[in-house]
């Protein structure tokens, strides 16, 4: 009885801790949208309009803009252009421009068109790893090993990714455990910070909780970042819980933008927008000026001819 009671009181202890434990007062944001929105998009995107995009999104404000991927173009065509586009786009010194790397070919491309920060995308399903990268989480990790060596010679940052952290496509549920233990190997081959996507936006605030709880008893909150889509509409949800439990990067796409071509059905990333409108709201700083966001957005929705996926966007639209 005198347990039960105890174990009671803790854990309303704890959850009070939980919810007086004050905001970040700054969080970063990383654009994602220039890959991971338009990665997915079936007609190619002018690589002139991608260069004009990411210009426009480097005036905002956004300390992170992800330019492209160096992969196959077999396997995503879209960022085929990857060095004319990384070459083409105007670079802020103030500002870092990641492109993703799958494996040692990726890389030397990557170093020739003169990248300074790339990121390594692992899974924590093994079906997601095989369909995405051609390889299980070992073999992949394996890939990353020799890839994080080179990069770091050339002195390169590397950021991680681990993708389907609660829920996979093809598995469903994920083992928090799982994303632990990818996360520890990515962050000890020197990612200086690992994004926990959650591709297919199934998570809600109760399992990227659960995750996060999990991943916080061995990783430092400053060593992570959140990637949320918002297939079910719990993108803004999921990244307050998270910032909540001392996540201070968030990952996101102006517009909504965005998919993973081997995520059938995943919607885009959350828009940009709506989170920073959210922060602006909760006194989180961002630095990112939301009206010069909203007109990248309106270039790029313009550029695929559809009505951005923001509903700060069309709200703010709405009342001119
Ligand atoms: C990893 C591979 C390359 C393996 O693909 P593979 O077919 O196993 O590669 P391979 O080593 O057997 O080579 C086959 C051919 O591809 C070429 N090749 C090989 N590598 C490259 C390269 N880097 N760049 C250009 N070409 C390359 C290589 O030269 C060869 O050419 P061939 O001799 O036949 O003419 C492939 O599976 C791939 O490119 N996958 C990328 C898939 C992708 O980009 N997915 C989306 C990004 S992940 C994501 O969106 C999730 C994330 C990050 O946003 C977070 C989240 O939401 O969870």
């Amino acid at each position: 009885m005198l347990q039960r009671l105890n174990m009671v009181l803790m854990s309303s202890v704890c959850s009070r801790r939980l919810l007086s434990r004050s905001l970040s007062k700054k969080v970063k944001i990383v654009e994602v949208g220039p890959r991971d929105g338009l990665q997915n998009e079936k007609g190619l995107v002018p690589t002139e309009a991608k260069i004009n995009f990411i210009n426009l999104l480097s005036e905002t404000g956004l300390p992170v803009v992800e330019v492209t991927s160096f992969v196959s173009p077999k396997w995503v065509p879209q960022m085929g252009d990857n060095a004319s586009v990384f070459k083409g786009i105007t670079k802020y010194p103030n500002i870092s421009y990641p492109v993703l790397v799958p494996n040692m070919k990726g890389l030397h491309s990557a170093i020739e068109a003169g990248v300074n920060e790339i990121a390594i995308f692992g899974a924590a399903s093994e079906t997601f790893s095989l369909k995405n990268i051609n390889a299980s989480i070992e073999e992949s990790l394996k890939r990353f090993i020799e890839v994080t060596q080179v990069a770091k010679e050339n002195n390169i940052k590397i950021r991680g990714y681990v993708s389907c952290v609660v829920g996979c496509p093809y598995e469903g549920d994920v083992k928090p455990e799982t994303v632990l233990t990818v996360t520890e190997k990515l962050l000890a081959m020197g990612c200086y910070e690992v994004s926990l996507g959650d591709t297919i936006g199934v998570g809600t605030p109760g399992s990227i909780r659960k995750m996060l709880s999990t991943v916080l008893e061995k990783v430092r909150p400053e060593q992570l970042a959140i990637h949320c889509h918002d297939t079910y509409g719990q993108a803004l949800a999921n990244i307050l819980a998270a910032i909540e439990m001392g996540i201070t990067t968030v990952d996101s796409s102006v517009g909504g933008l965005g998919g993973c071509p081997y995520a059938k059905g995943a919607s885009g990333n959350v828009a940009t927008e709506d989170v920073v409108y959210m922060l602006n709201g909760l006194g989180i700083e961002t630095g990112v000026d939301l009206r010069k966001l909203i007109k990248a957005g309106d270039f790029i929705s313009g550029v695929l001819n559809r009505p951005s996926n923001s509903k700060v966007s069309r709200a703010l639209a709405a009342r001119l």
